[in-house]
C-alpha cells in the first residue's frame, strides 16, 4: 500500500526506513515460540524458561489516525464523540457526529495531500515490534514481550487491543501483565489521559462479570501505566541529533543563526486553566534538548493545530513563521516535539501550509522520530525501567487536574493506582 505518495520530502526518509504497511501491519510476536506459520497462537501465560515472570504484554496507546481517505469520516467522528477531548456537554452525541460529517471532506483532502492516510499506524506497529525485541534482551526476567497497539480514534482501537489480549491468554482468569505505554511523551488529560480512561472503560466491559460488572482481581489483566516522559535522555538525545542534522543542511556561515522553534499541538486555554501538565511538560522537553545542544541557538516554543473559534495556547507556529521572516529571518528551523512520528501535522501543516506557504529555502523541518533506532532503544530503555520499578504508574498521575470535575478521571486513577498491590508477583 503506498500511503506516501506523491511524496513529501519527510515521507519519502520515513518510507525508506520502515518496513512495508503489509509487513507491519499484523503485530509480529516478539518471541518466535508465538509463532506457527503465519497464524499467531496465543502466548502461554504460565512462566517462560528462561523468565521466572513473563510474558508481558506492552500496549502503545496514542490516538491513531486514518489509514485510508475511506477511514477520515469514521476518525473524526470518533474523535467528536471523545468528552475528554472535546466535551461538548449533554449535546455530544448530537453535534459531535454533525461537526464530524461537516469536517470530513476537508479533512480527507488533507489525507489525500499527504498519501492517502496517516502513517501513524505503520510507525507505531514497527516501533512497538522493535521495542520489544529489545526488550527481550535487556529484560529477561518479563521476557517474552508482546507487542500490541491501542489507539483512540482508528483501527486497531482499544476494544479490539483487549479482545487480543484476552485472546492471547493474558486475562480470562489467568491475570497475566499489561503495561498501558503512552505514546505522548508529555502527559494531557484530553490525550493520553482520555486512552486511559478508555482502557479503563474497555477493561470493566470485557473483564467485568455480565450481571454485576465485577471484576475478578486474581484472573483479569494487571495493568502499569507509562504515563509520560518529557526528558528522558534518550528522547532528548534523539531530538537533539535530528536537530543536529538539519542544522547541518545550512551554509556553515548561516547556521549559528538559524532559530529553532518547536512546535507542539495546541490546547484550548480552557484545558490549560483546568491545570492540564501538557504545556509545563512539552518546554520541560523543549529545555533539556536545548540544554543538550549547548543553548547555542535562540529557540522558541509555539503551538500548532487549533480547531475551532475558542481561545487557544499560543503564539501559533503559523503567526511566529511569518512575523519572524518579516523582520527579516528566514533561516528557521520547524521541531515537531510532542509527536513521536509522522501524520497529518507534521506533513500536511507544517510542511505544506506552513513551509510550503512560507517560500524560504531557509526554513526548514527536523523530520520526526518515526523509526530513529536511538528513540526506539529510548522506548525500550523507559520500558525496562518501569518494569523493574515495580510501580503501577508514576506519582503525578494520581493527581488530578485543580479543574478537574470528571467521575471518569477519579475513577480511572483510582483504578490505575490500585494496580499496584497487584504487581510484586511480577517484581523481581
Ligand atoms: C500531543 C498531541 C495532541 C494534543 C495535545 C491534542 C489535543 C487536541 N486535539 C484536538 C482536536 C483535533 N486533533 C486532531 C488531529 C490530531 N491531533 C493530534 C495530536 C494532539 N491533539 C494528532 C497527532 C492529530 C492527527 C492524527 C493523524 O494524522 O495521525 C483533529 C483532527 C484533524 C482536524 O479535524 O483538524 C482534531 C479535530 C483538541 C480539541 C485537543 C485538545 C483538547
Ligand atoms: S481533567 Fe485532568 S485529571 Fe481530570
Ligand atoms: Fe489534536
Amino acid at each position: 500500500m503506498a500511503l506516501c505518495t506523491p511524496l513529501t520530502n519527510a515521507c519519502k526518509r520515513a518510507t525508506a526506513s520502515v518496513p512495508s504497511a503489509s509487513a507491519t501491519s499484523v503485530l509480529k510476536p516478539c518471541s518466535s515460540r508465538w509463532r506457527r506459520g503465519n497464524a499467531t497462537v496465543a502466548p502461554p501465560v504460565t512462566q517462560d524458561a528462561t523468565s521466572s515472570k513473563g510474558p508481558t504484554a506492552m500496549v502503545f496507546m496514542n490516538m491513531g489516525g486514518p489509514s485510508t481517505t475511506d477511514e477520515v469520516g469514521d476518525f473524526l467522528s470518533r474523535l467528536f464523540a471523545d468528552a475528554d477531548l472535546i466535551p461538548l456537554g449533554r449535546l455530544q452525541s448530537y453535534v459531535g457526529p454533525l461537526i464530524a460529517r461537516r469536517r470530513t471532506p476537508k479533512i480527507q483532502k488533507q489525507y489525500a495531500e499527504i498519501g492517502g492516510g496517516s502513517p501513524i499506524r505503520k510507525w507505531s506497529e514497527y516501533q512497538a515490534a522493535q521495542m520489544c525485541m529489545i526488550l527481550d534482551k535487556t529484560s529477561p526476567e518479563t521476557a517474552p514481550h508482546k507487542p500490541y497497539v491501542a489507539f483512540r480514534y482508528a483501527d486497531p482501537l482499544t476494544e479490539e487491543m483487549y479482545g487480543k489480549l484476552i485472546e492471547d491468554g493474558f486475562g480470562a482468569g489467568k491475570g497475566g501483565r499489561a503495561v498501558a505505554f503512552t505514546q505522548y511523551p508529555q502527559y494531557s488529560c484530553s490525550t493520553t489521559g482520555s486512552s486511559l480512561n478508555e482502557l479503563w472503560k474497555w477493561r470493566n466491559r470485557l473483564e467485568g462479570k455480565r450481571a454485576t460488572g465485577e471484576v475478578d482481581p486474581e484472573g483479569s489483566i494487571k495493568w502499569s501505566v507509562i504515563d509520560r516522559w518529557p526528558i528522558h535522555s534518550g528522547l532528548v538525545e534523539a531530538s537533539a541529533q535530528n536537530i543536529e542534522k538539519t542544522l547541518a543542511t545550512y551554509p556553515k556561515g548561516r547556521r549559528d543563526n538559524v532559530v529553532l522553534l518547536f512546535s507542539a499541538h495546541s490546547l484550548p486555554m480552557s484545558v490549560v486553566n483546568r491545570g492540564d501538565p501538557y504545556p509545563a511538560e512539552v518546554a520541560a522537553t523543549v529545555y533539556a534538548v536545548m540544554q543538550r545542544l549547548g543553548m547555542k541557538h535562540q529557540y522558541r516554543l509555539v503551538w500548532q493545530s487549533q480547531v475551532g473559534p475558542q481561545p487557544w495556547l499560543g503564539a501559533q507556529t503559523s503567526d511566529t513563521v511569518e512575523s519572524l521572516i518579516k523582520k527579516g529571518q528566514t533561516d528557521l528551523i520547524l521541531i515537531p516535539i510532542a509527536f513521536t512520528s509522522d501524520h497529518i501535522e507534521t506533513l500536511y501543516e507544517l510542511d505544506k501550509e506552513i513551509i510550503g506557504e512560507a517560500e524560504q529555502e531557509g526554513v526548514r523541518r527536523v523530520e520526526s522520530l518515526n523509526g530513529n533506532p536511538v528513540f526506539i532503544k529510548a522506548l525500550a530503555d523507559i520500558a525496562k525501567a518501569h518494569l523493574q520499578s515495580g510501580s503501577a504508574c508514576s506519582p503525578q498521575m494520581t493527581l488530578r487536574c485543580p479543574g478537574c470535575v470528571s467521575e471518569r478521571c477519579l475513577a480511572q486513577k483510582e483504578f490505575f493506582a490500585g494496580q499496584a498491590k497487584h504487581l510484586s508477583a511480577f517484581s523481581q
